[in-house]
């Protein structure tokens, strides 16, 4: 018999007792062994839960669980960071196994509790941390076996996909959109996380911390969420024949690594404009593999809980210990400089002779572009830029207030100079 102490019982975690407990027969068929969720703390265990839990299971107090020799695997889904940290910490510390979802707590202490599960014995497992149910993080290491990946690139946030979709296709505003995300339990507990593009940066992190054996923190993440993307845009978007997409992407050249997450404007027909709603989509480039596409959901209870179940059968099977994270320190970031693209650049201005000096600026800028104006906006389009140079041109060049423009970089193999854009 194996025993589970569960922290959390929202979203993740209800799909993750609803599949043990309904799934017993075939998950004892995968491991030869019952498996039983002996605890499971929550905040209030007199909420309503709609599940049908049995008395005693429930607590409030976290000792139940990290204290109580009877467990042996500690499944961590109750999000946050610095409490959700020191019970992993704990329970590795007492020799339990742990499985998570949190990436905010692998991307920030990845190499640390790696390192602890090693010293401890014990399975460090997080698959559901990286594009939900997307068995992702168990292929990523399955390819570096015998591949160098350099490139990795992805649609990881399921609510910012969700929004834009509707967006897009449906004509929703930005609030309602993720109101209705909210509702479907994709978005974080502050969907700050998901719409500033902080969720996908930690995601990114970690698959560009696997690939390359370093430490790729947040901090190495350049990131840019879609807040400021309006209707104006989604309008300009599709007479130009592009789709917005937020991306977390990363690259590595010789010994620097860049990761960025950022909207981008994707071709109507390529495969990242296909994605819609919550789903995810993974592009994994290894140099005898090629290219690899990993697509799936990314969010929600029953995607989310089945790959938190997939990594309690493989703590139980032991398939977590051939796996280790070295990390290589001669490896370093360079923010960001290593993306470059031709970019849509909007910027709104409250008065008509406004426009003038944003002009005015732009031609002094040194960066070529081409623009049109609105009637309170001024759309651009520049030539090819790094995503530093684009910050800068609107930041510093233009000196423009935050929330008074939006950017996004292009991507099209097909464009090459911004004289084969219509705007
Ligand atoms: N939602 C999703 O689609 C996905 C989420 N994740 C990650 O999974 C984790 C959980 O997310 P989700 O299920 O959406 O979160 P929810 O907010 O839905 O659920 C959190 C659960 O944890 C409990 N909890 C939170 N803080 C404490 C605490 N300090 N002490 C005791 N119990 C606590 C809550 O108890 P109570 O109910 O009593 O308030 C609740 O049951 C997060 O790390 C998230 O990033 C990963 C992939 C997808
Ligand atoms: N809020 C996240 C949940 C899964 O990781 C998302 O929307 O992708």
């Amino acid at each position: 018999m194996i025993k589970l102490g569960v922290l959390g019982l929202g979203t993740v975690g209800s799909g993750v007792y609803e599949i043990v407990k309904y799934r017993s027969d075939m998950l004892k068929k995968a491991t030869g062994e019952d498996i039983e969720i002996a605890k499971i703390l929550v905040r209030d265990s007199s909420k309503d839960r709609g599940l049908d839990v049995a008395e005693g299971v429930m607590t409030e107090n976290p000792d139940d669980i990290l204290d109580n020799p009877e467990i042996d695997i500690v499944v961590e889904v109750m999000g946050g960071i610095d409490k959700a940290y020191s019970y992993i910490v704990r329970a590795l510390k007492a020799g339990k196994h742990v499985v998570t979802a949190n990436k905010a707590v692998i991307s920030l202490h990845m190499e640390e509790l790696h390192k602890l599960a090693e010293e401890n014995n014990c399975g460090l497992l997080y698959e559901a941390s990286v594009a939900g149910g997307i068995p992702i993080i168990k292929n990523l290491k399955e390819i570096l076996k015998i591949n160098k990946v350099d490139d990795i690139k992805g649609i990881l946030n399921g609510t910012t996909n969700f929004i834009l979709t509707k967006m897009y296709d449906e004509d929703l505003s930005f609030e309602e959109a993720l109101s209705l995300a909210h509702k479907y339990g994709y978005a974080e507990a502050d969907p700050t996380d998901d719409v500033e593009g902080y969720d996908a940066a930690r995601k990114i992190s970690i698959l560009a911390s696997l690939a390359y054996g370093t430490h790729a923190s947040i901090d190495d993440v350049l990131c840019y969420g879609i807040t400021s993307i309006r209707t104006i845009d989604v309008v300009e978007f599709k007479k130009m024949g592009f789709v917005p997409k937020l991306l977390g992407c990363s690259t590595r050249r010789d010994n620097s690594f860049s990761a960025i997450v950022e909207p981008i404007l994707v071709e109507e027909n390529s495969m990242f404009a296909s994605v819609k709603d919550a789903f995810n989509l993974v592009d994994v480039l290894g140099d005898n593999l090629g290219e690899l596409e990993f697509y799936g959901k990314g969010a929600g209870k029953e995607p989310t809980g089945n790959a938190v179940v997939m990594d309690i059968i493989d703590i139980i099977l032991k398939n977590y210990s051939e796996f280790k994270f070295e990390v290589d320190k001669s490896i370093s970031s360079d923010k960001g400089n290593l993306f470059t693209g031709l970019h849509y650049l909007r910027v709104s201005v409250d008065r008509e002779e406004d426009k003038a000096a944003v002009v005015e600026k732009l031609n002094a800028s040194g960066v070529q572009c081409k623009y049109k104006e609105l009637e309170r906006d001024i759309i651009i389009v520049t030539e090819r830029i790094s995503s530093n140079r684009i910050e800068k041109l609107a930041k510093e060049d233009l000196g423009l207030a935050k929330k008074t423009f939006a950017y996004l970089r292009i991507e099209s193999e097909s464009l090459v100079s911004i004289d084969q854009l219509n705007i």
